[in-house]
Parts: structure tokens; sequence; C-alpha cells
């Protein structure tokens, strides 16, 4: 049976309150407050541009790199805010790791692709190393295709394998909070299956945060949805509520396809 949800008796890791952002002069995100679930999955949906992947940046700070991004509000992690000066922001993502549309694995092989955090990390040992790289591996339910093939090149292998070694680089540092920003976007239905297979293996573990264009992965695999429109925050709830009885017009349009 599955367990009820409800939003008032979750623990949240991230939150954002009065979140504004700005690219240049153009307003991206409006006055945004949100709590993310700890050991949840969340779902962004929304019409395209409505400022989900600018949001998931935010909980990195991946948008640190457009120089003519500017936030006002706050952005707490464990209710730390992650823009304060004091905050080192490699720490700050290796606590929250996040894998992008097209997988991007580095020109290394798979062992060295997993390895890689650890290793940026100071860890020599062999043996603490091949012990990650296996659990990674596990971890992101790719160990027994590539269990032989570990010093091949990670090119090699398929689009829906290297987005799990991707998700298996990412895990290998014990994040906390793993963004997706539509990672199936580039597979076949086939690898899609296995990738949301493993979001819900993966939360067990990990507070993840998930960017999709597609309804149904948010209604296959989010615990809670929130629904975006023009950088606002429209609704956000349960994903069976938000699908069967949206409280919002907005949302009831863009669900049922009238709109977007
Ligand atoms: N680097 C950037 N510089 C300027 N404007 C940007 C930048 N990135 C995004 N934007 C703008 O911010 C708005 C929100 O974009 P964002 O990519 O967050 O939306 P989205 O909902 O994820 O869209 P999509 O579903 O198409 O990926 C859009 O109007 C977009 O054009």
């Amino acid at each position: 049976m599955t367990k009820k949800l409800s939003l008032e008796k979750e623990t949240f890791c991230l939150e954002t309150r009065n979140l504004n952002l700005y690219y240049g002069s153009k307003q991206a995100l409006r006055g945004i407050n949100i709590r993310i679930p700890t050991n949840r999955v969340t779902a962004f949906i929304g019409p395209s541009g409505c400022g989900k992947s600018t949001l998931l940046r935010c909980f990195n700070r991946m948008n640190d790199l457009i120089d003519i991004c500017r936030i006002e509000g706050e952005i707490l992690l464990d209710g730390q805010d992650i823009n304060h000066r004091s905050v080192d922001v490699a720490e700050l993502r290796r606590r929250v790791g996040m894998v992008f549309q097209k997988p991007n694995p580095f020109p290394k092989t798979i062992y060295e692709n997993v390895a890689y955090g650890l290793r940026l990390q100071g860890v020599r040992n062999r043996q603490v190393l091949d012990q990650a790289v296996e659990r990674s591996l596990r971890g992101a339910a790719l160990w027994d295709e590539v269990k032989d093939r570990l010093h091949d090149n990670a090119f090699g292998l398929s689009g829906g394998q290297q987005q799990r070694l991707v998700i298996a680089r990412a895990i290998a540092i014990e994040p906390e909070v793993i963004l997706l920003d539509e990672p199936c976007s580039a597979l076949d239905p086939i690898a899609t299956a296995k990738i949301e297979d493993l979001i819900a293996e993966l939360k067990e573990r990990y507070t993840i945060v998930i960017v999709t264009h597609n309804m149904q992965q948010a209604a296959r695999v989010a615990d809670y949805t929130a629904y975006m429109f023009l950088g606002d925050l429209v609704e956000f709830g349960e994903t069976s509520q938000i699908f069967r009885k949206p409280k919002n017009k907005q949302t009831e349009d863009y669900i049922t396809g009238r709109f977007g």
C-alpha cells in the first residue's frame, strides 16, 4: 500500500524565501517561497521558459556562472543561507549534486568517472576508491552492466548507461540532494524507465528535485509537484492532488492540456 503523504508532516532540507531572480533587467523568478521535503522526489513542471531550470540551478548556485544573473531573497540548505559569503561553493555543490539533460561523462574510464570527486577530495587509497566505485555504480543500478569493463572509456556506454554513470558520479561523493534537470529528455523509453526506477530507489537516501517537461513522468516519479508559470510558483502540493484535484485554475488548464 502506498504511504499517505502530507506536506505538513515532512521535514525540509531546502527552502527559498521571497526569491526573485533577474537575468539583466528581465525577471525570471518572482517571489518564490518553496520548501523541498527531505528524502522525497519533488518535480517542477510548467510551460517552456517558466523558470523551472532557473529555480533548480539556484539550489547549488549554478546561476553564479551567469554574469547577468542576480538574486534577491534567501535560499536555505538545512537552515543555512547558501549565498552567505562564508559558504564554500565547491562544498555546497558536493552536498547538492546536479545531473543535466544530456549525459556528460568525462573523457575517462568508467572507473575514473566515478572516482573523480573522491580523488579531488584527496582520496588515494585504492581499496577505498574501489569500494566507493562499486557502491556508487550499484547505487545507480549500473554495476552489473559495467563490472567487467570498468577501465573502458565511458563514451562507449549507451546514452542511458552514461546518464546512470553520471548519477553514480554524483552519489560517489555522498550528496544530500540530487538535482535532475530533464534527465531523460535525451533517452529512449527503456532507458527512461530505468532512470525512473532508479529515482524511486535513490529517494531512500537522497532528496531529489527533478525538472521535467513530461507530465506523465512527474506523475510517475514525484511525491510532490510544483507548477510554475512565467516565473511564479502557482501551486505546490502532493503529486496526486496536483494531477487529480488542482486547486488553481491555471494548474488545471495545464494539466488537462488546455494550455501550454
Ligand atoms: N542564461 C540566461 N540568460 C538570460 N535569460 C535566461 C538565461 N537562462 C534562462 N533565461 C530566461 O529565463 C526564463 C526562464 O528560463 P528557464 O530555462 O529557467 O525556464 P524553463 O522553465 O526551465 O524552460 P524549459 O522548459 O524550456 O527548459 C526564460 O525566459 C529564459 O529565456
